[in-house]
């Protein structure tokens, strides 16, 4: 059956706008899990219920952070960066910087899985 896809990266990296994406672009394709996350919940967030796109999008404010836990997550990312280089880690590494590169390269590398669930149905 088709595998399972995480895709996982610091806070901010852009992982719901590409999943956004392409779950727009094939619809049908993939379902969602709820994310697991260490941080405080945000506004609108409920344990257990998943992060229902646009609702949660605009409830989202990123004022919501307090200092320490925005220098947490930064630091975080600063550690996630690092791992990212080890080998074996990740199985693939996107570095989305230009989100239309990025975006083309996560559906290219996706490319044969779509197809298979696509030809299953
Ligand atoms: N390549 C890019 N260039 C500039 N801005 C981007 C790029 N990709 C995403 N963004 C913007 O960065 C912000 C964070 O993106 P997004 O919410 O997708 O991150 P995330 O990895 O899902 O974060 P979190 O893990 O905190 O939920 C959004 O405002 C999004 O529009």
């Amino acid at each position: 059956g088709p595998r399972p896809v995480v895709l996982s990266g610091p806070s901010g990296a852009g992982k719901s706008t590409l999943l956004k994406r392409l779950m727009k672009d094939h619809e049908g394709v993939f379902g969602f899990s709820v994310s697991h996350t260490t941080r405080n919940p945000r506004p609108g967030e409920e344990d257990g219920k998943g992060r229902e796109a646009l609702a949660e999008k605009r409830l989202r404010d990123r004022q919501t952070e307090t200092e320490e836990s925005l220098q947490k997550r930064l630091e975080a990312a600063r550690i996630d960066m690092e791992l990212s280089k080890e080998a074996g880690v990740f199985d693939i590494v996107i570095v989305n910087d230009d989100l239309e590169k990025a975006y083309e390269e996560l559906k290219e590398i996706l490319n044969e899985e779509i197809k298979k669930v696509q030809e299953a149905k």
